[in-house]
């Protein structure tokens, strides 16, 4: 079966000359559920928009549902649901509306469409909202509302940014149990998150991102005893700090004998 997600040596970025991901490589398979993880700058949304198609490689190859961007463009397309951090919202379109465009948008079949949302509304606990236009929403309402229409079109590949940022409890449990039903239905989702927590407790694997190349990838385990923090009392945030810090040192050698004396 294919992949629902394959970065082979992704090269990329916004100048030749100068790249951002370096030989980037790693993959996806259908119901699973990757963390996408680094600091500020590291290279994640850059590997986000070459997986949206929104650029373009300039080596190596990006590959969902086993189709090229080339091979297919609209299949590609339709084969990816993401969510951004900050949601964005046609202002004169209710919830119903959203959820009704994201439909014809995708060519989801009606009835199934119509009983996905009355379930996620009542998941996310939206019922009440669903006429209401955004501008009357709050902030993480209207991040539901971006994560329902992703969640609606049950995708190949679902890639969400920060989505636990702004959810309050109960709907932080209702978008990690919509998570494990789009897992369930096949979907592999990609979740960048500064949240290690949350990765830790939920993904299947992570990948660490760090100056455009993978410093790490696995498990959340296998990403601890990477960092050899894989003792009982240490957590992903240990061992991303250890992981990030070694890559520094190494990068960085202290000049020997050039110390304090
Ligand atoms: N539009 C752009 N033009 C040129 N360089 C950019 C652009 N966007 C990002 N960069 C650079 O690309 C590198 C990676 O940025 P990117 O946004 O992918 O990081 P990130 O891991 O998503 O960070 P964050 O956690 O802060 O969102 C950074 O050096 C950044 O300055």
């Amino acid at each position: 079966m294919a992949t629902a997600l394959t970065l082979d040596k992704l090269t990329g970025g916004y100048s030749a000359r100068k790249p951002v991901l370096h030989e980037v490589s790693f993959d996806i398979r259908p119901g699973e559920m990757m963390g996408l993880i680094g600091l500020n700058g590291a290279g994640k949304s850059t590997a986000i928009k070459h997986v949206l198609g929104l650029m373009l490689p300039q080596s190596g190859e990006v590959r969902v549902a086993g189709l090229r961007l080339a091979d297919d463009r609209e299949r590609y397309r339709s084969s990816c649901a993401y969510v951004p951090e900050q949601p964005s919202l046609f202002p004169n379109l209710t919830v119903s509306e959203h959820l009704r465009w994201t439909e014809t948008a995708y060519g989801l079949d009606a009835r199934t469409a119509a009983q996905r949302t009355e379930a996620l509304a009542e998941t996310f606990r939206m019922k009440h909202a669903m006429g209401a236009l955004p501008g009357t929403l709050s902030k993480g309402m209207r991040q539901k509302v971006m994560l329902m229409n992703a969640l609606l079109v049950s995708p190949p590949l679902l890639i969400i940014d920060e989505p636990f940022l702004g959810l309050d409890p109960l709907a932080t449990r209702a978008l990690v149990q919509a998570l494990n039903e789009a897992r369930a239905a096949g979907s592999a989702i990609l979740l960048s998150s500064h949240i290690l927590p949350a990765l830790e407790r939920n993904a299947d694997r992570v990948v660490v991102l760090h100056q455009g190349r993978i410093l790490a990838g696995g498990t959340p385990e296998e990403v601890k005893q990477a960092a050899n923090a894989g003792g009982r009392d240490y957590t992903l945030d240990d061992a991303f700090e250890r992981l990030i810090l070694a890559a520094d040192e190494k990068a960085a050698p202290p000049e020997g004998g050039a110390g304090r004396g």
